[in-house]
């Protein structure tokens, strides 16, 4: 068994969440299903008090607009004064509000886990990874990149592709699972970092809680993929079931 998948659903910690409306709904329950607790949450004031009743918050700029500065502010800046790690999601960062808007978070809040495709996690490194809104159009593993944006930004990369690369800067591990159906099930990512909200609520060590949450969801991506014999309209549900169940992880991480 997993021993931080062991822990997350002995602990059932509450995972806060700045969600994008797309996909907030699926993030929850991926949270849920998995044996943690989601909260998503639109108003600053409350800030203080549901990180304190938190063990993670994920901030994810999918849907984000110039009224949430405040929000995201609030929850990140609590976060960081309650000793809750802190993960980003940074949806389409390469684009120009949103780059700005991230430049101006990361000078207010410690992000310590950032979690995208290649496309967004280049942008951390100052490189140029082809990408189109919220996907890559890139199939190679980035991993220069991901080191530079761990070394950049002082957070553990999580950095997902047909290969998922997980680095503080110094030390990297890779991931190789194989579901298609994961990259054009629109949420996957966020899905992750909502998980890996969860596992990181267990442990303090983040490298350890993004490998671990990355195994999990690629397998179970892997074996919901062979339920539906790879079509996309029920993948959702046999993916929900499989981290409902999985108790064993046999991806090949190197
Ligand atoms: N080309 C691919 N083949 C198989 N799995 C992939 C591929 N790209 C991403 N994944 C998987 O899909 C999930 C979502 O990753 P990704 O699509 O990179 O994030 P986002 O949805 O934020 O763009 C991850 O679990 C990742 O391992
Ligand atoms: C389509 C879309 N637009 C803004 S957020 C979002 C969902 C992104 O989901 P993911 O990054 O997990 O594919
Ligand atoms: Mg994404």
């Amino acid at each position: 068994m997993n021993t931080l998948l062991t822990n997350v659903r002995e602990q059932q910690p509450l995972v806060l969440n700045i969600a994008n409306f797309v996909t907030m709904q699926h993030v929850a329950d991926a949270i849920n299903v998995v044996g943690a607790s989601p909260l998503m949450t639109n108003e600053p004031q409350e800030a203080a008090e549901l990180v304190s009743v938190s063990s993670a918050v994920v901030l994810n700029i999918g849907t984000l607009s110039e009224a949430q500065w405040p929000l995201f502010l609030a929850v990140g800046q609590a976060a960081n004064q309650q000793n809750k790690p802190v993960i980003l999601d940074p949806v389409a960062v390469g684009m120009p509000y949103r780059a700005q808007f991230v430049r101006r978070l990361l000078e207010k809040v410690h992000v310590d886990i950032i979690r995208g495709n290649a496309s967004e996690i280049a942008w951390f490194a100052q490189a140029e990874v082809a990408g189109r809104g919220i996907d890559t159009l890139d199939q190679e593993t980035h991993q220069q990149e991901a080191e530079l944006a761990a070394k950049n930004t002082g957070a553990v990369i999580v950095q997902t592709g047909v290969v998922d690369v997980i680095t503080n800067g110094t030390k990297t591990q890779t991931v190789h699972t194989n579901s298609p159906l994961l990259t054009i099930n629109v949420g996957a990512g966020d899905m992750l970092s909502g998980l890996i909200g969860a596992f990181s609520s267990v442990t303090d060590d983040y490298f350890a809680a993004g490998v671990a949450a990355t195994e999990l969801f690629g397998e179970a991506g892997e074996r919901a993929s062979a339920q539906v014999n790879q079509l996309p309209g029920h993948f959702i549900g046999a993916l929900f079931n499989e981290l409902y169940t999985m108790t064993q992880v046999e991806v090949v991480t190197r």
